[in-house]
């Protein structure tokens, strides 16, 4: 009897992480200040609930169906071999199955419990990361990465309409922030596994242009966040809390990537991981300061 409970955990926990928990982790995180902005500071903890839920599963789904797509060159990278599929623990086909279930509850919890907008983003957010990224770009052109940055700018708008019922400019705001943040997010990484990836022969940034281009378009994308993260303040949407947090945020994430930049190294985790501060703090200061009127 123990020894079944072991393996139905075992089993549950490989399933768990096909999902990419950390990512959709930090992904509920934006959705919810997309939310809290969107219903201007009146949240329902039952809408809170239905559009994290749908919202999360939209995102674990389609991560468990790149995985299940990825699995040729997920097996190849040192990064990834040790995944689910690659390592046997988990059939393909199951996963499949399990990917696409959890987009189709995603579907029915947001249409049935929040609103056809909603549920319409989330499967557009799905079908950008699932189809224009891991099947159709992923393997073909380092652009792949911007597209995939559609997909991943869309749960704070998903969260906006969630929480407003409505789209304006305030969520195109959020979009835009999120897109711009998610190349610099990846290139630092593509750039410490550039051999993982050109042995598996995907044509990241630092594989097709080399790493002086990928440093200077991460340069360009992070400054860029510069004057978009100010943009909150400058139409009312947050007060001057968040302002001199976006401004302290994104000189520092500037001046690293500056760094780096002209450092002679070839990776930097540390603007990894300031990568994802950066929008966990940003998207926290809105929650925070938000200008409820
Ligand atoms: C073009 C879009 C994106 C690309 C190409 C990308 C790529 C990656 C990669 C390759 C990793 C390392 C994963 C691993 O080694 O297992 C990663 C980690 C991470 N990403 Fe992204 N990402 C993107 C968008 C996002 C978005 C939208 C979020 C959340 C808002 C996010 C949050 C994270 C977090 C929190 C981690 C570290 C936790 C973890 O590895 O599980 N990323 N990303
Ligand atoms: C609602 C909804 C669908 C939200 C999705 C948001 C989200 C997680 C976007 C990230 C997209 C993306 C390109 C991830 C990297 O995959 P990868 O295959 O490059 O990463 P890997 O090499 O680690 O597998």
């Amino acid at each position: 009897m123990v020894e079944k409970t072991m393996s139905y955990t075992s089993t549950l926990k490989e399933y768990l992480a096909l999902t990419k928990p950390g990512i959709v982790t930090l992904v509920l995180i934006t959705t919810l200040g997309g939310m809290y902005i969107g219903s201007k500071g009146n949240l329902e903890p039952i809408t809170v609930f239905w559009t994290l839920l749908g919202t999360g599963l939209a995102a674990a789904g389609s991560a468990v169906i790149n995985m299940f797509f990825d699995r040729d060159i997920d097996r190849v990278m040192e990064r990834t071999s040790s995944r689910p599929i690659p390592r046997g623990a988990v059939n393909p086909t199951g996963a499949l199955i399990f990917g696409l279930a959890l987009i189709l509850v995603s579907f029915f919890v947001l249409t049935v419990f929040i609103n056809s907008t909603a549920a319409l983003l989330a499967m557009i957010a799905s079908f950008s990361y699932v189809v224009l990224y891991t099947v159709l770009l992923k393997r073909r052109t380092p652009i792949a990465t911007e597209v995939g940055g559609i997909s991943g700018a869309l749960p704070p708008v998903i969260g906006y309409v969630a929480g407003s019922g409505e789209l304006d400019l305030r969520a195109f705001v959020l979009f835009l922030i999120m897109f711009m943040w998610q190349p610099p997010h990846f290139w630092v990484l593509a750039l410490k596994y550039k051999d993982d990836y050109a042995r598996a022969g995907v044509p990241t940034l630092p594989v097709a242009r080399g790493v002086f281009i990928t440093k200077i378009k991460t340069l360009i994308y992070t400054v860029s966040l510069l004057p978009l993260s100010i943009i909150p303040y400058a139409i009312g949407m947050t007060g001057k809390l968040y302002l001199v947090t976006a401004l302290v945020l994104s000189i520092l994430y500037t001046v690293y990537t500056l760094k780096f930049l002209f450092s002679k190294k070839e990776e930097s985790m540390k603007l990894f991981f300031f990568s994802i501060i950066y929008i966990a703090v940003l998207f926290s200061m809105m929650i925070i300061d938000l200008v409820k009127v």
